[in-house]
């Protein structure tokens, strides 16, 4: 969904790169950065600050919206970036669950619902994209969202709701995309 909002945001995400680039970042440093960015909040939900949390996470994860356009605004997009870029994805999702669980924020339960469901998202696209499926950005939870969901009930210190949606509706994108795999994989 939010990602068919790339066009919409591309300008003023390729102002903000060049500003990035006229300082001297690299795309991996921005992408790293991010990643640092998400790590502080992650702790910050283990120490029960969800406000301090979700804004911290906002400014985190745009710089990954910055890194992609950063790379295509200088011609430096790799293949390794794009590796990297999708890995500390990864990882990111898990820490921020994992230190809203540890925070006692929500039941540990649901957090593992959620992040399974958002790891089974991700794989799903992955394993079709590979198999030749085309980009398959299609679902109704997809990174984007997962994230916002999390970031707005933290703000108003409610991240449970946002964990409780976020392991509900991951699921519901999981099966839209092997549907949709089906479809094109046949
Ligand atoms: C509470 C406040 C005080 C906090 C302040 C913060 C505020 C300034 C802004 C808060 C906005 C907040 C809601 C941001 C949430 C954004 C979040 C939902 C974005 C989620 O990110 C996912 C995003 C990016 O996905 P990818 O990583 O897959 O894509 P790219 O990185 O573009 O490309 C990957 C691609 O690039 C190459 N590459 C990458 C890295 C690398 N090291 N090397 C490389 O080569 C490689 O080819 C890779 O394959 O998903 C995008 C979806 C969509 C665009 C979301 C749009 C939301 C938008 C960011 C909202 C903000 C818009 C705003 C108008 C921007 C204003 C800027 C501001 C600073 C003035
Ligand atoms: O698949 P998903 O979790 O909705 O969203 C994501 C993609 O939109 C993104 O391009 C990729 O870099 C991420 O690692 C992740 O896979
Ligand atoms: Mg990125
Ligand atoms: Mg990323």
């Amino acid at each position: 969904m939010l990602s068919k909002l790339r066009p919409a945001v591309k300008e003023p995400l390729e102002r903000t790169a060049s500003y990035l680039a006229k300082i001297g970042l690299t795309p991996n440093q921005v992408t790293l950065l991010g990643f640092l960015l998400t790590l502080i909040a992650s702790y910050e939900f283990y120490l029960g600050n969800q406000i301090v949390a979700g804004t911290i996470m906002a400014i985190g994860s745009l710089l990954d919206a910055l890194d992609g356009a950063l790379a295509r605004a200088t011609g430096k997009v790799s293949r390794f970036g794009g590796f990297l870029d999708s890995t500390l994805d990864r990882l990111s999702d898990g820490a921020l669950l994992v230190g809203i669980a540890l925070g006692n924020l929500i039941d540990w339960r649901v957090a593992f619902l959620a992040l399974i469901g958002s790891y089974m998202v991700s794989y799903a696209r992955c394993r079709a994209e590979l198999a030749g499926s085309g980009t398959l950005a299609v679902g109704i939870a997809e990174r984007g969202e997962r994230l916002i969901i999390i970031m707005i009930f933290s703000l108003i210190n409610r991240v449970w709701i946002g964990v409780y949606l976020v392991a509900v509706l991951s699921w519901v994108t999981f099966i839209q995309r092997v549907y949709e795999a089906r479809k094109r994989l046949q």
